[in-house]
């Protein structure tokens, strides 16, 4: 039998630079898993990819989807749903791959729930006036969607001690080594590894 992949969830607080992390991430070689597209509720911004940065669905689709027990998680955030849809995530997961969310932390805390074996990784600003200065200077929300993303934000930051890691987003290139160097400890943690030498001596 395969083993299944490892979980990688990295959340923190909305502007800190996940995406941006996560696309260099995707950008640079030597990468061995898969990234989850989420779905959402939310507006599409300008540039955006139906099918690349999102699955843009409306709330009634969304809701069904829920209902049928399609979603892996999913959360409210400022007044729309975002969530995981779970079939990529299992069929991934059981070929063997690894896979990468990128959530906020109502919904990673779920994940948490279901799969604690996963690698959990709080993405931190430098400190709370770049982080707004980095949601203002995106240009993609009106300041009233600011104000409450930075309220969400401080309740979020509160949360960091449920995950396994922080890494300060100071600098992209290393927040983008500091994730790689945790996602490779990880597979060489004695609890990953010994259940290839199990099988190996159950077969002799
Ligand atoms: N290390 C960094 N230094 C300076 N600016 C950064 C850094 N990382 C990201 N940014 C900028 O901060 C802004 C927010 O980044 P991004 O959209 O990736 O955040 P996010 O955490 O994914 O936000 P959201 O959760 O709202 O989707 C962008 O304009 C991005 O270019
Ligand atoms: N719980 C989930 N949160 C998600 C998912 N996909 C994205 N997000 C998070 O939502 C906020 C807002 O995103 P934005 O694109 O509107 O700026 C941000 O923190 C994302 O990380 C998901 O599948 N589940």
């Amino acid at each position: 039998m395969t083993e299944r992949g490892l979980l990688i969830v990295l959340s923190g607080p909305s502007g800190v630079g996940k995406g941006t992390v996560r696309k260099a991430i995707f950008e640079t070689e030597g990468n061995d898993f898969e990234y989850s597209i989420s779905m959402t509720t939310r507006q599409m911004r300008e540039g955006e990819v139906e099918g690349e940065d999102y699955f843009f669905r409306t709330r009634e689709e969304f809701e069904e989807l829920i209902a049928a027990g399609q979603m892996l998680e999913y959360a409210e955030y400022a007044g729309n749903y975002y969530g995981t849809p779970l079939e990529y995530v299992n069929q991934t997961l059981d070929q063997g791959k690894d896979v990468f969310l990128e959530i906020e932390v109502q919904g990673a805390m779920k994940v948490k729930e279901k799969a604690p074996d996963g690698v959990y990784i709080f993405l931190t600003p430098p400190d709370l006036s770049e982080l707004k200065s980095r949601i203002v200077g995106r240009g993609t929300d009106e300041m009233s969607v600011i104000e409450q993303r930075m309220e969400i934000a401080v309740s979020e930051i509160e949360m960091m001690s449920h995950y396994d890691y922080a890494v300060v987003n100071d600098e992209v290139p290393l927040a983008v080594k500091r994730i790689k160097d945790i996602i490779h400890s990880e597979h060489l943690r004695v609890d990953r590894v010994i259940h290839r030498y199990i099988k190996m001596i159950k077969e002799l």
